[in-house]
């Protein structure tokens, strides 16, 4: 599913209009019927509905909405904000549409007359604004929208909730806060930020027909990663393919303060599929790990303090590192790093402390022929970008994408929406996995299953997302049917993954 800027959502309705004579009323009426059709499964005919109409196209879409649900029985009242004359163009045409059908419509003169209107209303309908929303609402949607925000009724909007921006970086104040969203044929991107991603409440995009080609041509697209992609790209497994063609592996990290999260990144990797497995770290995590994870082999490493010193001792023939789970933030780890980037002729995945290690070596990793990839949460990425983590996360695509492409990295920008980047600005955002994912191991479990899917026969794009989507899919899994969001262990995930597996 494609995910589009309010500048690719215009040019597509303009290549639409202009080059295919697919004309705006058109569209206008597909849009319509298409989220008529969507509201229908969320009210009912018992239910009194109101649609509050604006000026813009997204008004226009309310006029339609109306004739068709009134068509069918519904009841149906409509508020107009705006004066007669304001409403131009094709929301012009359908209200004459609407008129020519015989129905009528109020127009807005006072928030108190609208609150005695609305007073008798199950269901609101918003097509106040759209994705051609500018800046802070002005007079009279300034009132009208913290007026709707206090109603018991249901609210639905329609393309996105009035008053939020359809793009990443924009300030608003205030915006009607949804109980469902019908979005008009491509999800914007406000519908996967943690500051506006709220407001839509649950949402639901409809197909209006439009022409699919140019958004599949953008060289710098962004698309939801969803479960038929995964199964149309996960290998399948050869029936006489032995264990090393599963992929050898090698996780470097952890210290005697932080022994468990090598242990879940091991094995979630050999759980996740890898062929071989061998962990590198110090003697006395050996130790620890030995007996949790038996199909592992070790390389101790020499020591200080418990933590890495050195990476003498490992001969780097593998398919596929992963760096950084618990190796702790010490002097040496930039020149740990350096040399595992410098020696692996192989992906190389780098997670928490690695991560810090590689603020001091960015500049060189772009020469590296193999992929590097980073896993950072929002915390660790504002690190290495030198912003603050509000900073990050009203514009984590942007950022990503500039990051990805300057250092020649594959950014995984893990969260509530994980954001996969290629270092040519490819994205992708999930919307798998949940809050129970928010406790200690889960990005280290992450790390091992993305280290076993890039040592599968698949791209390093392709690998990435299948991994973050079997990661939060048995989340998702889990505390659907075992698991609640408070109980659900990163352990937890290692073995449900088997559950994610069979689904697919
Ligand atoms: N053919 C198509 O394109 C199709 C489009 N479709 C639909 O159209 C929607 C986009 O339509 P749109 O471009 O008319 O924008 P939309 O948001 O409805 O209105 C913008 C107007 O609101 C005003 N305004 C802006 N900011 C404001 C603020 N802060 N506070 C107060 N007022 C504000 C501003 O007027 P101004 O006051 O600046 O004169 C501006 O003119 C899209 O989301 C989809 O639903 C579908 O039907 C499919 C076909
Ligand atoms: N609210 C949430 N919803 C969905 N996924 C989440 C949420 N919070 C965290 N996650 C996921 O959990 C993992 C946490 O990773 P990370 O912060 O590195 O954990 P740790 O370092 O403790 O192992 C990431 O995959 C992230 O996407
Ligand atoms: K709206």
């Amino acid at each position: 599913m494609h995910i589009v800027t309010a500048k690719e959502m215009y040019d597509t309705d303009r290549y639409a209009m202009e080059e295919m004579g697919l004309q705006g009323h058109l569209l206008m009426e597909n849009a319509g019927r298409a989220v008529a059709t969507a509201i229908k499964d969320q009210v009912s005919e018992e239910d009194q509905i109101l649609i509050l109409v604006g000026k813009g196209n997204n008004g226009g879409d309310g006029f339609v909405i109306a004739r068709t649900l009134l068509q069918q029985g519904y009841s149906v009242e409509v508020l107009q904000i705006p004066n007669d004359e304001e409403v131009q163009g094709d929301a012009r045409t359908h209200r004459e549409i609407y008129e020519a059908f015989g129905y009528g419509y109020r127009r807005f003169d006072s928030v108190d007359s609208l609150a005695t209107l609305s007073s008798r209303k199950t269901v609101i309908i918003d097509c106040l604004l759209g994705i051609g929303v500018k800046g802070p609402l002005r007079s009279p949607y300034d009132e009208i929208v913290p007026h709707v925000n206090q109603l018991d009724a249901k609210v639905i909007s329609v393309d996105l909730p009035s008053g939020v921006p359809a793009d990443e970086g924009v300030s608003f104040e205030g915006a009607i806060q949804a109980d469902y969203t019908v979005v008009i044929q491509y999800p914007k991107t406000s519908a996967f930020l943690q500051h506006t991603a709220p407001y839509y409440g649950d949402w639901k995009a409809v197909d209006i027909g439009l022409p699919d080609h140019l958004l599949r041509g953008r060289n710098k697209g962004c698309s939801v990663w969803t479960k038929s992609d995964v199964v149309a790209s996960l290998p399948e497994r050869e029936p006489f393919s032995h264990k090393g063609s599963h992929g050898k592996g090698l996780v470097i990290g952890g210290s005697i303060q932080m022994p468990g999260s090598v242990t879940m990144t091991s094995r979630a990797a050999l759980r996740a599929g890898a062929g071989l497995l061998t962990v590198a770290t110090v003697s006395k995590v050996i130790s620890i790990l030995a007996s949790s994870v038996t199909e592992a082999t070790f390389i101790p490493l020499e020591e200080q303090e418990g933590r890495i010193s050195s990476v003498e001792g490992i001969e780097f023939g593998y398919d596929g590192v992963a760096i950084g789970m618990g190796m702790g933030r010490h002097r040496e780890g930039k020149e740990l790093l350096e040399k595992v980037l410098k020696l692996s002729e192989s992906p190389v995945l780098i997670d928490a402390d690695g991560l810090y290690a590689l603020k001091g070596y960015l500049s060189e990793v772009k020469s590296r022929s193999y992929p590097t990839i980073i896993t950072p949460h929002p915390g660790e990425m504002a690190h290495l970008l030198d912003v603050s983590i509000p900073e990050l996360l009203e514009k984590p695509f942007h950022y990503s994408r500039q990051f990805a492409s300057r250092y020649g990295v594959h950014v995984v920008l893990k969260g509530a929406f994980t954001l996969v980047t290629t270092p040519d600005e490819k994205q992708w955002v999930h919307t798998t996995g949940n809050v129970g994912l928010a406790k200690g191991g889960s990005g280290d479990v992450l790390a091992g299953m993305l280290l076993a899917m890039v040592m599968q026969p698949q791209t390093v794009e392709l690998a990435l997302n299948n991994g973050v989507w079997l990661h939060g899919s048995t989340a998702d899994l889990l505390t659907e049917q075992a698991h609640s969001t408070y109980d659900l262990l990163a352990t937890d995930l290692i073995d449900g993954l088997s559950k994610t597996y069979r689904t697919i």
